[in-house]
């Protein structure tokens, strides 16, 4: 038993010493500062020592005096006054090398928890779109920001205060054991006991604390969505639902929060318990010694100074135990991200040219998650500068056709060739830049309009914000809000219409001047009439560009040069609107039928 207990313990710490690992890379982009304030930490506690023997001096030169060893009572002064100078300019030192510790060590964690929020940040940039569908939100938003948190205080304070405990421990210890190794030993009995009742006071705070963190972040998805649905409540009439539910979970949490209360009102006092023991031990057992004739009565004094220094260093060893556990908790979550390889790669380095022709061979694609075959043996072309539309009813893959050709997925079956090659091997990159995407819901970013639209091209002239608002016929509409250009668009773009945030969202796309457009069904929210005019414009920037157009609407298709309709994920048509309007199928009735609604 006791082997394979040493084996279990030996496998976790590797495996502790391992998700940590990661991070030595940080120690030594930041050595100079964590050495610097390793020395600097030396010197502080160091001198800090120095306080306990000047009081022995103090008391065993006053106890002199009493016993008339010493007669001129001007000698006493003139020791007693040079030692507390000694002791105020020994604090002063001391605590200059304190802030100058704290302004090396924490600034080096705090340096630490940036950098590393950082390279968080850019990783999730670069994982693929199935990445986000199979993490929440709020589990991306928690580990960049609370586990960093939590890492950092590995770097932070765990390594001050081990610092400060190794330097106080053995300086300390050495003097006590060379001043009287007996009552050293009884004076340091109770220490242990506090080091472990501290580590599992503080394994219980953890793990309360973990569950008034968890009930925080419920209470914030729980606001979050009421405030976000507010219309929906509303319109309902289910407010007080609402309340009561909010109500039920602020209970619970401020239970789970009295909880973790009690446990950390026991920490001080069970430490002022155990120095209290140790001070008792330290009297009795000095007193014994003094007796005795052993020691001096300023040892006493000495002893009981270096007890009450030691003691936070020995509380802290069970407190920094249970801060480094959850820096390996959270450094194996951030770690399973970070080490999360995105499954769309840019397989080609060199810059590729695209000039626009899309070819479908064949392809099939399932999605992993639902492993629902969205696309069956779906096979087209379109030349550079043709215009394609899709149709087809709700769920027949049109969506996911415009989703592989951004390469937001990679095919199950078959292949898409980009200018005749094939489009895993062009430099990912540049295939995203030439393309230019409106999706099906618009989404508006909480910025002016102008940056809205800036969006697609960062260097766009207003001259050229303009005239990519006018092409998608939002022009007018702009310019009379009381800001123009410089309205600023609430969260999600709640100031303004659906069919105003589409034109938005086209604009974006226009300005971007790409090779390839696609439009996802992306006019649904605008009337007929402006659905024309913008079809118009479109038609006319969209000379020498490639065109996807997935739409309801005969309207929207009707000039494409190649439509196709699709059926759970079958193309079933294909040909241009005058092809496909005589003959019987999909596209005639949905013609006759949008003829008759438009009739009457
Ligand atoms: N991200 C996804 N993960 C898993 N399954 C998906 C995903 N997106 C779509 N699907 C499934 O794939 C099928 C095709 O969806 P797609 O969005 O391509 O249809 P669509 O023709 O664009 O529909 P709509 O007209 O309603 O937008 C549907 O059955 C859908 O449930």
């Amino acid at each position: 038993m006791p082997y394979i207990r040493a084996l279990k313990f030996e496998s976790t710490f590797y495996s502790f010493m391992k998700a940590l690992k990661y991070l030595n890379k940080y120690f030594s982009k930041y050595k100079y500062r964590l050495i610097l304030g390793i020395i600097i930490t030396v010197c502080s506690k160091i001198l800090a020592l120095q306080v306990p023997q000047i009081i022995r001096n103090s008391v065993n030169t006053a106890e002199d005096y009493s016993k008339g060893l010493i007669t001129d009572i001007a000698v006493v002064k003139a020791d007693l006054l040079n030692n507390i100078l000694l002791i105020v300019g020994v604090a002063l030192l001391s605590g200059f090398f304190t802030f100058l510790m704290r302004q090396t060590i924490i600034v080096m964690s705090r340096l630490i928890e940036f950098d590393l929020k950082n390279e968080i940040y850019a990783q999730y940039q670069r994982l693929s779109l199935n990445f986000y569908k199979k993490n929440q939100t709020g589990d991306l938003m928690n580990r960049i920001s609370e586990d960093v948190s939590k890492v950092r205080m590995y770097f932070g304070p765990a390594i001050m205060y081990t610092m400060n405990m190794l330097v106080l421990f053995v300086v300390a210890i050495i003097k006590m054991y060379s001043i009287d190794p007996k009552l050293t030993t009884y004076t340091l009995l109770p220490l242990p006991v506090l080091s472990v009742s501290i580590y599992i006071l503080s394994r219980i705070i953890n793990k309360r604390s973990t569950i008034v963190q968890q009930y925080l972040s419920k209470l914030t998805a729980n606001a979050q969505e009421t405030f976000s649905g507010i219309s929906i409540l509303k319109s309902y009439g289910i407010e007080n639902k609402a309340i009561a539910e909010f109500e039920d979970l602020t209970n619970t949490t401020k239970e789970k929060n009295i909880d973790l209360f009690k446990a950390q009102a026991l920490f001080f006092p069970l430490m002022i318990l155990l120095i209290g023991i140790s001070n008792v031990m330290v009297v009795y057992i000095g007193g014994l010694r003094y007796i005795e004739g052993s020691i001096s009565l300023g040892v006493i004094a000495e002893f009981i100074m270096y007890v009450n220094m030691l003691t936070w260093p020995v509380a802290v060893v069970g407190w920094v135990t249970s801060i480094i556990q959850q820096a390996e908790a959270s450094q194996k979550r951030i770690n399973e991200f970070l080490k999360h390889e995105p499954e769309i790669k840019n397989n080609q380095l060199k810059p590729s040219t695209i000039n626009g022709k899309i070819e479908f061979k064949n392809v099939t694609f399932t999605y992993d998650d639902t492993d629902i075959t969205a696309l069956d043996n779906v096979s087209f072309t379109i030349k550079r500068g043709e215009t394609l539309a899709i149709l087809g009813n709700t769920g027949s893959g049109k969506s996911t056709i415009i989703n592989l050709i951004a390469r937001l997925y990679d095919v199950s079956n078959g292949s898409i060739n980009i200018d005749n090659k094939n489009i895993e091997q062009l430099n990912l990159d540049n295939l995203r830049q030439s393309i230019g995407f409106v999706p099906q819901e618009a989404f508006l970013f909480s910025d002016t309009i102008k940056n809205n639209i800036k969006f697609g091209d960062e260097n766009a002239s207003d001259k050229k914000i303009e005239q990519a608002a006018k092409d998608a016929y939002i022009h007018h509409n702009i310019i009379d809000f009381n800001e123009g250009y410089d309205t600023y668009v609430g969260e999600r773009g709640v100031t303004l219409s659906g069919g105003q945030k589409q034109r938005i969202s086209i604009a974006r796309a226009i300005i971007k001047n790409p090779q390839i457009l696609i439009f996802d069904d992306c006019l649904s929210a605008v009337d007929t009439e402006t659905e024309e005019i913008i079809l118009n414009n479109l038609y006319k920037i969209s000379k020498n560009k490639t065109s996807v157009i997935v739409s309801h609407r005969i309207s929207s298709v009707k000039n494409a040069d190649k439509i196709i309709v699709l059926n759970k994920g079958k193309i079933i048509q294909q040909g241009s609107h005058t092809e496909l309007v005589a003959i019987d199928g999909y596209y005639k009735e949905l013609f006759d039928q949008q003829l008759l609604e438009k009739e009457i």
